[in-house]
Order: C-alpha cells, then sequence, then structure tokens
C-alpha cells in the first residue's frame, strides 16, 4: 500500500539548507498498522505530511496505493488527499472546527466530496458511533474531553472511506488513559474496517502495542521492531518483540552507535560471509 524508497526532502531556508530525510525506505502492506518512532527532528512529520500529500519529495520513490507521489499535478493532490488519505494531528483544535458540531465536521468531507445530505448524516452517524463518540453528535470541540475531540478527528478522517489512516502524535496531548482509548479506537478502525494506518509517537505504550516499530533516525529507517504472540506451556500468552536493522536496496545497513564504540569500528571494517551470516570486525591496522 505504501512504498518510499531512497526518499529525499531538502528544506531551503535561505542559504541553509535541511537533509530532513535522506534516502528513507519504507513499505507497508495493506491493513498494517505501524507505528513510526524516533527522536525529535529525525523526521517523522516530514514523512507523514509527504505520505499525506500535504508536502512533496526532493527525490527518491514514493508511492501510495496507485498514486506516484512526485508526479502528481495539482487537481492529482485534492482528489488524492480527498479520497486515498485520512490525516489527523497532534492538536485536537486542529483537527476539527470550533463553531461547528461532530456530526456537520464529519460531513464537510463528504460535503466536499459531492455526497447526498442523506448519504452524509448516516455516514457521519455511523462513524461517530463506530468511535464511541454517538453522544457527541450534537457537541462544538469546547463542549468535548480531548480523547473525544480525537475520536471525532479520525471519523472525520475516514469519513471518505480513505485507504490509509495517517496520524502525527495524535494522542501527543493526552494523558496516558485518554492516549490508551484513542490508541484502542485507531486499532479498531485497523482491524473493522481494514484501513492501513502509519501512526507516529513518541509513546513507547503505543509504540509497543503495533506489530511493527519503524525507528528513524537522521531521516533514515534505521531499524524495525517486529512483535508477535506466542503461547507459552503455561498457557500464557507472551508477546515476543525483535528489532531487525534495516538494509536499503543498495545493501547499506546502519550499525547502532554503542556497537561501534563497543568494538571501535570505525571508517573501515572487514566483512566476511559465513555459511548463514556475516561478520563485521574492525580494521586490524
Ligand atoms: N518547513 C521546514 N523548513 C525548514 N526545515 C524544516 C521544515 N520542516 C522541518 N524541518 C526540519 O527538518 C528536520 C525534520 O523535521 P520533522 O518535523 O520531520 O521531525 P520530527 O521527527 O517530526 O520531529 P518532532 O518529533 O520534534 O516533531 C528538522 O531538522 C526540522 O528542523
Amino acid at each position: 500500500m505504501i512504498v518510499c524508497e531512497s526518499l529525499v526532502r531538502i528544506y531551503q531556508t535561505g542559504s541553509i539548507e535541511v537533509q530532513a530525510l535522506q534516502g528513507l525506505d519504507l513499505a507497508v502492506d495493506e491493513g498494517e498498522m505501524v507505528a513510526v518512532v524516533g527522536a525529535s527532528g529525525s523526521g517523522k512529520s516530514t514523512l507523514l505530511s509527504i505520505l499525506a500529500g500535504i508536502d512533496a519529495p526532493t527525490a527518491g520513490r514514493a508511492r501510495v496505493a496507485d498514486w506516484d507521489l512526485l508526479a502528481m499535478s495539482r487537481g492529482d493532490r485534492v482528489r488524492y488527499r480527498r479520497h486515498t488519505v485520512g490525516f489527523v494531528r497532534q492538536q485536537t483544535a486542529a483537527n476539527l472546527v470550533p463553531y461547528l458540531t461532530s456530526r456537520q465536521v464529519v460531513e464537510l468531507p463528504l460535503a466536499a466530496a459531492r455526497v447526498s445530505a442523506k448519504e452524509r448524516r448516516i455516514r457521519a452517524d455511523e462513524l461517530l458511533a463506530a468511535l464511541d463518540v454517538a453522544d457527541c453528535a450534537e457537541r462544538r470541540p469546547a463542549q468535548m474531553s480531548g480523547g473525544q475531540q480525537q475520536r471525532v478527528a479520525i471519523a472525520v478522517a475516514l469519513a471518505n472511506q480513505p485507504r490509509v489512516l495517517l496520524a502525527d502524535e495524535p494522542t501527543g496531548e493526552l494523558d496516558t488513559a485518554t492516549s490508551a482509548s484513542v490508541f484502542e479506537a485507531m486499532r479498531k478502525v485497523n482491524r473493522e474496517f481494514g484501513v492501513t494506518v502509519v501512526v507516529v509517537t513518541h509513546d513507547p505504550e503505543v509504540s509497543g502495542q503495533v506489530e511493527r516499530t519503524v525507528a528513524i533516525r537522521d531521516g533514515r529507517t534505521s531499524s524495525e521492531v517486529l512483535r508477535r504472540t506466542e503461547t507459552g506451556a503455561d498457557g500464557d500468552t507472551l508477546v515476543i518483540a525483535e528489532e531487525y536493522a534495516v538494509m536499503d536496496r543498495a545493501g547499506r545497513v546502519q550499525i547502532p552507535r554503542e556497537y561501534r564504540e563497543a568494538l571501535a569500528l570505525t571508517r573501515r571494517v572487514r566483512l566476511a560471509l559465513e555459511a548463514d551470516h556475516v561478520t563485521i570486525r574492525s580494521d586490524p591496522s
């Protein structure tokens, strides 16, 4: 559903150039839910803005569903944002409109897509019910909690039945219990509606609940954690998490700093192919 290869985004401010993405690789299957983590400034929001069609990459490849994000006209971009992706921002207020009720704000994207008034009402009520905020249909943002506002924001993002839901720190302004429930709502739409979900988060509690977490370091995908559940001998369910380094198409792998420091691996290293693995040794000279 999503494929990014060697994705680059350079911001130019006067004479200063910032490489926000420096050859990022990412592949997300249809129906998957993936968490994206990384230090502040690592490029998470830049990636999400590109996937949302808000920002354009400088170079590389980026495809979402049938769209090539580097070759879209202005009109394509509008269609893409209206029908293929839904976007939830961190700031609860930025997702909603102060003077519109929840039902009205969910109906807005449907009206833009020329859905009839009757259908709009039915779809808005279905979505608000699916996100457990049916009782907020007549309320404006100021009359709702942060968690309720984010659930309504997810309903807005899903109004036009997008194939991909993108969320940039959707629980960043919420307390732990509320963020767990908003995150659970996202898992529910992923499971029940089959929407592919990419969620940026700082919260390890959140990233620990998805099957795959992608870590971005310096604008590049550096590692992935895959989680699976297994039933132990005593019948208990265990979550097994395994961390993988990510290799790009050219075969490059980033070796974590602590490994490099522990073995004094510097500019030149020796590689050797063994029967079932590759060794990396420091240069004796
Ligand atoms: N519009 C812009 N103009 C110039 N530089 C930018 C712009 N947007 C982002 N950057 C820079 O690009 C880099 C990546 O920023 P980005 O917002 O993607 O990081 P992030 O991982 O989302 O960080 P955070 O977790 O703090 O939100 C940073 O160095 C940032 O200063």
